[in-house]
């Protein structure tokens, strides 16, 4: 694949400039002094068992959120519900003042700002770092149009920027499949950076790694706090503790415990029902 790629690009022209490689911020997101997501009384059942059960969740812009619970708490089909995989039965989500996420599908989803990254990394492992991230930058459009597009000197410089954001500067020219566990997650990252993402959603990014990939996905995600908005699910307490945020507990569907996580750990309840020893 990779020397079919090669081939294509040095025999074809590419000076045509594609405006689909430029991503477009959503002009319907108003986020003005409220939230950038906005969950109130949300519920949805399977078979009767409430997996969500009136949960309400407000997150600002550019906070980094981690939400933290027990097994079967709801995590994932909260994320599900935000990326409108999962239709909830009552309530109201919102994206900014005016998208009403209730009302359209994943890509639509996808396409006003909101990207996730699941736990296991899916990159293009025959192709390169590079080539992963360009093909990221025009999400959809197919692989073919986007290899043969001609990338602008922005483009590059965007690309080299995100580069150096997820620390892969040295591994460029690297094939995805030669990276490491976590360069890989990196790497993923970096390619829903590509897609400009208002909000990010993040899945336990840090099982697997080694200590010292953990403390630079900590630095990571803390540095991209602010420009982008974050909510990462996660169960390594350690983790969660180090990028020392604002702690969301699920319980049941609903949130138990909100907090810096010092004072999520000092609440009996949590310790309860989820930190119990590890407090
Ligand atoms: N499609 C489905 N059909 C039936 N039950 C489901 C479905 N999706 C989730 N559930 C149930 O809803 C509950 C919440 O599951 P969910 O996966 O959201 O929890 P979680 O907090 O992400 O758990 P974990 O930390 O183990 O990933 C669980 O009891 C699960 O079995």
């Amino acid at each position: 694949m990779t020397n079919v790629v090669d081939f294509i690009r040095q025999t074809v022209d590419r000076d045509h400039v594609y405006d689909f490689m430029m991503p477009q911020q959503n002009p319907m997101l108003e986020v003005g002094q409220g939230f950038l997501l906005y969950l109130e009384g949300i519920s949805v059942s399977f078979d009767g068992f409430k997996a969500i059960n009136d949960l309400n969740l407000y997150i600002k812009e550019g906070e980094l959120r981690c939400i933290i619970g027990p097994n079967g708490a709801g995590k994932t089909t909260m994320m599900d519900i935000i990326t409108g995989k999962t239709r909830p039965d009552t309530g109201q989500a919102w994206f900014g003042q005016k998208i009403n996420l209730l009302e359209m599908d994943e890509p639509e989803i996808a396409q006003a700002g909101i990207g996730r990254k699941f736990q296991k990394p899916t990159v293009f492992e025959l192709q390169s770092v590079f080539c992963n991230l360009e093909l990221a930058m025009a999400g959809d459009k197919g692989v073919m149009p986007t290899l043969l597009a001609r990338l602008t000197p922005s483009q590059v410089d965007r690309i080299d920027h995100v580069l150096q954001l997820i620390g892969l500067v040295g591994q460029r020219n690297l094939p995805a499949g030669a990276l490491s566990h976590g360069q890989k997650q990196w790497l993923e990252i970096g390619m829903l950076l590509m897609q400009s993402p208002k909000l990010l959603l993040v899945d336990e990014p840090v099982a697997g790694m080694t200590h010292q990939e953990m403390d630079r996905t900590g630095e990571l995600l803390t540095n991209l706090a602010g420009e982008h908005t974050i909510i990462l699910v996660e169960h390594d307490m350690d983790f969660v503790r180090s990028i020392a945020s604002e702690v969301t507990v699920l319980h049941q569907g609903s949130v138990l415990a909100e907090g810096t996580m010092q004072q999520v750990q000092s609440n009996p309840k949590v310790v309860e029902v989820y930190l119990g020893a590890e407090a």
